[in-house]
């Protein structure tokens, strides 16, 4: 598995997917560079004038759901069909799913639109397959990412989609024996945006990997990885948020292998 996982990388590296991102104020510029460290290529679009020749171009689409409003969720819904017609993977990060009404009906809305993949914190997962007992802390989880495995497995059942549940241990919930990968550090949760960074490699992994299963499996080790690397010369968020761009760009199959702990 673990050479499989690594020749995955390679083929990103190689490749160099272009990737279309519909994502958040907060986030874009990291998005851009994460995906520019492990080879691929990003570009951040939403105009509805622009959507459908983007989709057409790019060989996936992330759609996230960040910052919403209505001029950009017309977009974001647009993007989702035109994916769906032209039968191009996409990926859907639930952000905050569960923290408003508003967040919830646009969700509704886009898992409708049948997405390859969904990656999302285990508070997240479980307000989207309406199965969580507690309140939601805005964009962070409130809850283990173990605890939301039932719910991804419904959502699985609903809608097809490969599921992510992101945290300590991260969780790979498909038609597959479910898979978890033990990587990262708590560092991580200190850097906005390390979530959507992880959507976004997924959606760069479905674009030149066809097994969907391993897809988001290599994205998210390659993640958690880094990350945990990376740790080791950070002093605090600050650095973490350098060096992980770094280490996901230098990362070599030694380092790979020799770190990941991936457990199914
Ligand atoms: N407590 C933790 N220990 C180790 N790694 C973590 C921890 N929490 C998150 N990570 C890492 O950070 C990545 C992003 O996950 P997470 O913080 O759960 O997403 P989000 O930002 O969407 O809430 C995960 O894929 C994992 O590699
Ligand atoms: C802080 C914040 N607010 C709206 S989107 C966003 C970024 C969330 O990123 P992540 O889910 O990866 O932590
Ligand atoms: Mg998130």
């Amino acid at each position: 598995m673990k050479n499989i996982l690594w020749n995955h990388i390679l083929a990103v590296r190689t490749q160099a997917p272009l990737v279309h991102n519909i994502t958040n104020h907060v986030v874009m510029n990291n998005t851009a560079n994460a995906l520019l460290a492990i080879g691929a290529s990003p570009i951040m679009a939403h105009a509805r004038e622009e959507i459908d020749e983007m989709v057409a171009l790019c060989q996936v689409l992330v759609v996230n759901i960040g910052t919403l409003d209505d001029v950009w969720v017309d977009a974001m819904l647009q993007a989702a069909r035109r994916a769906q017609t032209l039968n191009k993977p996409w990926v859907l990060d639930p952000v905050g799913a569960g923290a408003t009404a508003y967040r919830d009906q646009v969700l509704s809305q886009l898992i409708a639109l049948h997405p390859t993949a969904i990656r999302g914190n285990a508070s997240e997962i479980m307000a989207l397959a309406k199965a969580n007992q507690s309140q939601t802390k805005g964009v962070d989880s409130t809850a283990q990412s173990q605890e939301a495995l039932a719910a991804a497995q419904t959502l699985h059942k609903l809608t097809g989609a490969v599921i992510g549940i992101s945290g300590e241990t991260d969780f790979i919930v498909s038609d597959q024996p479910v898979v978890q990968i033990h990587n990262g550090t708590p560092l991580m949760t200190r850097v906005t945006g390390l979530g959507c960074t992880a959507t976004a490699l997924i959606g760069a992994f479905l674009a030149v990997i066809k097994n969907k299963t391993e897809a988001m499996i290599a994205a998210i080790a390659l993640l958690s990885i880094a990350g945990e690397l990376a740790e080791k010369s950070s002093r605090g968020p600050g650095s973490l948020q350098m060096n992980l761009l770094d280490t996901l760009y230098n990362l070599t199959a030694d380092e790979f292998k020799n770190t990941l702990r991936i457990e199914s």
